[in-house]
């Protein structure tokens, strides 16, 4: 390290920022609903960031992140740092609805897109970057922030994203003034096109160079430069240009001391590349990389750096083994210069704390560490490293005696579950050949050509959510809460009805969410009740726990979707989540592989499949939006992490008759490289988001030979504008020139719970008509 830095021992590489009570959500759909102005919003915003640094400074942290604050997301903000919003938004004057228009599109601007950050349940922007673009460093929100955090004495290491993650996550598109929509060539975004955007590094180098340069002037001592990109596979022109830009921003004179934060996985090459050049630290993810702390011997040019050790997992909400992570840290003294405990990632991923979850048993609640938690954990190692293990052997007998009552817990092990899994051959998870199940399905089902659909939510309305919320609190009892349920119900039936859609669903009302639902129905699991974590903008989750075997205590949705067809002689689709799924939407197991969870959790669905069937539902949807997302992000992991997620959706939906048709559905990703497990999952029918791609992904369909039937949405949902009739027959032509009718069938991209009701109708409307004339024309 250079003479001049100061280090530090104990951070995070990043925090929670919605608010610990979903405060800053609540005020920026206020802002857009219009009942607060900006002046408002931004008091309220303040207060949140100064109170976090304060508590972070409190608990221990001696380097705390700033500039992590977001309206929406990280991305966009590097994206607004950089001058690089896209042309359609600058005609809006005002700052901040310029950057709302961006992230959420408005009547008449197209939003960016919206894809996951890395293999997380996490959305982020997508950057457009035109030939045209023009970069210009916009610092002022960064420089605010640190600001706040010099005038309360905190010391302060501001955070951006890296210039090479930033151009590897944005997408080429052709020429400015073109929205997302015309630009089919660059659909498939970051990762495919990336190669070519890094050689605009010349132009946001030297304005990363300025921005460290203006930091350092700030008072900033340290500033971390998040690159998670690094820990994808690189090629060997990549790499040479991460070696230039990090040669290039250490070379800046007055800047700060640089830390390069990695987190999601192994640098592999990378490291050396990085270790090569003069940044001062490097944070090494030692919980989501496999190479492990022993790999680090190897690189010699450690020793004169800080290394930043996350060995608290950020992503995870295990209590951490401490004299586990003091072993790691121990030996990672040997080849670093200096050590610093972290996160291995930022804590944007777990909840703030547990002090605000009363269902815990005391028991549970002595395995976990949330947000605050891991904070307190990452301090007693920096201790131990600083003063002596003695110092905190209160805290090691803590944490040792909970990880030995969380290993002898009975609920780990359930002798039927696991019996029933054992039991099961190869073949409980294969059906009958598709064209056979294709002849029995269509004699039960009747439908016409082209059926329409839906994906299974309808709006969830804010009466749905005050009637669960009333039935929490005790204010109604539960015939009332069922008796307002099915009210929905009732609506949504009534509605599709009239609309003259063929396969119907139930709306999902009685769903907080499609897997914590679930979630709350299995023993094995715990559902937080105020774990939110953000999903996207201002949209969050409360991924439930899984700590225990999977059992599925009752049936769970058959009382709901029976209702719905007792209102109606058109076939209703029974809605259920799948394995990975649920699995990939949950904090998960550390205890045993995913796979054996994933069997679990698919032997409770399919249970649930055959109650279903054997109460006359004729067809059951089982949804895996999430199958892309879980893909390893290395070449080398891929095949195997697909091997076993198809076998639990197969193992999931093999247990009904070949009559029962069983749909799927897929959204949120590009499906490129899961193309061949799609096919895989054998499933009658998938419905799958092809409304902003174009329908490309039919194509790659046929490619792999799939023939069954699909269901590529005609109109995207993600945002509020209803799409006329002449738009979709021209979708549905596109599509028919890459599937036979027969196989082809009508439907929104996804679930229509975040819209609302009026544009819902007429979407559909439009729909449907289109499908008719599409129809006629055959
Ligand atoms: N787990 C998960 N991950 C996912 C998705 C998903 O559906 N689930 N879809 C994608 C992301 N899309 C998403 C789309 C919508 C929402 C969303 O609408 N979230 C809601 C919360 C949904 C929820 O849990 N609702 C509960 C609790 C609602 C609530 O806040 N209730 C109030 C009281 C009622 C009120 O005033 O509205 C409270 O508890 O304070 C319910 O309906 O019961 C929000 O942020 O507002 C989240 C993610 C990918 N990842
Ligand atoms: N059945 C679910 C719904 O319609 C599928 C959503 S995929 C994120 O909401
Ligand atoms: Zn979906």
């Amino acid at each position: 390290m250079e003479k001049h830095t100061v280090t530090f021992s104990a951070t995070v590489l990043g925090t929670p920022r919605t608010g610990p009570r979903r405060e800053l959500k609540r005020a920026i759909e206020s802002y857009w609903a219009g009942t607060i102005d900006q002046v408002e919003l931004a008091s309220i915003a303040r207060t949140l960031r100064e109170q976090h640094l304060i508590e972070l400074r409190d608990a221990g942290l001696d380097s705390i992140p700033v500039g992590t604050f977001s309206y929406y997301d990280h991305v966009l903000d590097t994206a607004v740092l950089l001058g690089a919003l896209p042309e359609r938004v600058a005609g809006i004057a005002d700052e901040l609805d310029r950057y709302f228009a961006a992230a959420r599109g408005d009547a008449t601007v197209t939003p960016l897109e919206m894809t996951k950050w890395f293999d997380t349940n996490y959305h982020y922007l997508v950057p457009e970057i035109t030939p045209d673009t023009t970069f210009a460093l916009a610092p002022e929100k960064l420089l605010g922030e640190l600001a706040e955090a010099v005038a309360l004495g905190i010391s302060a290491r501001p955070v951006v994203v890296g210039p090479i993650t930033f151009l590897k996550l944005s997408k080429a598109v052709g020429s400015s003034g073109s929205g997302a929509e015309s630009e089919s060539e660059s659909e498939s975004g970051s990762e495919s096109e990336s190669g070519s955007l890094l050689d605009r590094l010349d132009e946001i180098v030297p304005l990363y160079a300025d921005l460290l340069a203006q930091l350092g002037a700030a008072g900033a001592e340290w500033v971390q430069i998040d690159e998670p990109a690094l820990v994808t596979d690189l090629t060997a022109a990549e790499l040479d240009y991460v070696r230039s830009t990090y040669d290039r921003l250490a070379a800046v004179t007055g800047r700060p001391s640089i830390l390069v934060a990695s987190y999601f996985g192994d640098l592999g090459a990378a490291l050396h590349v990085l270790a090569g050049t003069a940044v001062d630290g490097i944070a090494i993810d030692l919980i989501a990389g496999t190479g492990g702390v022993d790999s680090l011997a190897g690189v010699p040019a450690l020793a004169n750096k800080l290394v930043v050790a996350g060995v608290v997992d950020g992503r995870n909400v295990w209590r951490t083994d401490l004299d586990a992570a003091l072993s790691t840290l121990g030996t990672l003294l040997g080849s670093a210069g200096t050590v610093a405990v972290s996160t291995s990632c930022s804590l944007l991923h777990v909840p703030y704390t547990l002090d605000v979850e009363p269902d815990l048993d005391d028991n549970l609640r002595s395995w976990l560490a949330f947000g605050a938690e891991k904070i307190a954990e990452v301090t007693v190692l920096a201790r131990a490293l600083r003063n002596g293990v003695e110092t905190v052997s209160a805290e090691l007998a803590t944490a040792r005696d909970a990880l030995a009552n969380r290993r002898s817990d009975p609920r780990l092990h359930n002798t039927t579950v696991r019996a029933r899994l054992d039991a099961l051959g190869p073949d409980s998870s294969r059906r009958a050949p598709a064209a056979e199940r294709r002849v029995k399905q269509s004699e039960r089902l009747d439908l016409p050509a082209l059926p329409t659909t839906t994906i299974g939510s309808y709006p969830q309305t804010s009466q749905i959510r005050i009637a669960r919320a009333a039935r929490r609190k005790g204010e109604i009892d539960e015939a009332e809460y069922v008796r307002r349920m099915q009210s929905e119900i009732a609506d949504v039936v009534a509605l599709q009805e009239k609309l003259g859609l063929d396969v119907l669903v139930h709306g999902e009302p009685e769903r907080n969410d499609m897997v914590q639902y679930f979630a709350e129905q299995f023993d094995g699991y715990f559902a937080t009740a105020n774990g939110w974590v953000q999903s996207y903008g201002t949209r969050c989750v409360r991924p439930p726990i899984l700590y225990g075997d999977v059992v599925r205590r009752n049936p769970m949705t058959v009382e709901w979707i029976t209702y719905a067809q007792s209102l109606t002689s058109k076939p209703v689709k029974g809605m259920l989540t799948g394995p990975v799924t649920i699995l990939a939407w949950s904090f998960v197991r550390d205890d045993q592989p995913l796979p054996d969870s994933a069997r679990q959790v698919a032997l409770a669905i399919r249970d649930e499949t055959v109650d279903l069937q054997a109460s006359g539902i004729r067809i059951v949807q089982v949804d895996e939006p999430a199958l892309r997302e879980l893909l390893p992000l290395r070449a080398a992991d891929k095949q195997a992490y697909l091997d076993w997620a198809v076998e639990a959706f197969r193992l999931a939906t093999s247990g009904v008759s070949d009559a029962t048709q069983i749909h799927t559905h897929l959204c949120y990703s590009e499906f490129g490289e899961v193309i061949d497990a799609i096919a895989g999952l054998d499933a009658d029918v998938t419905s799958i988001e092809a409304a902003r791609s174009h329908m490309e992904v039919l194509d790659d369909l046929n490619a792999v030979g799939f023939d069954l039937g699909v269901g590529p949405g005609v109109y995207d949902i993600h945002s509020p504008r209803v799409p006329s009739i002449e738009e979709i027959v021209v979708s549905l032509h596109a599509a028919l020139k890459a599937v036979p009718a027969e196989r082809l069938w009508v439907n929104p991209d996804c679930g229509l719970k975040t819209r609302g009701a009026e544009e819902v109708g007429a979407s559909l409307h439009n729909l449907v008509e289109a499908a008719i004339l599409v129809r006629a024309a055959l």
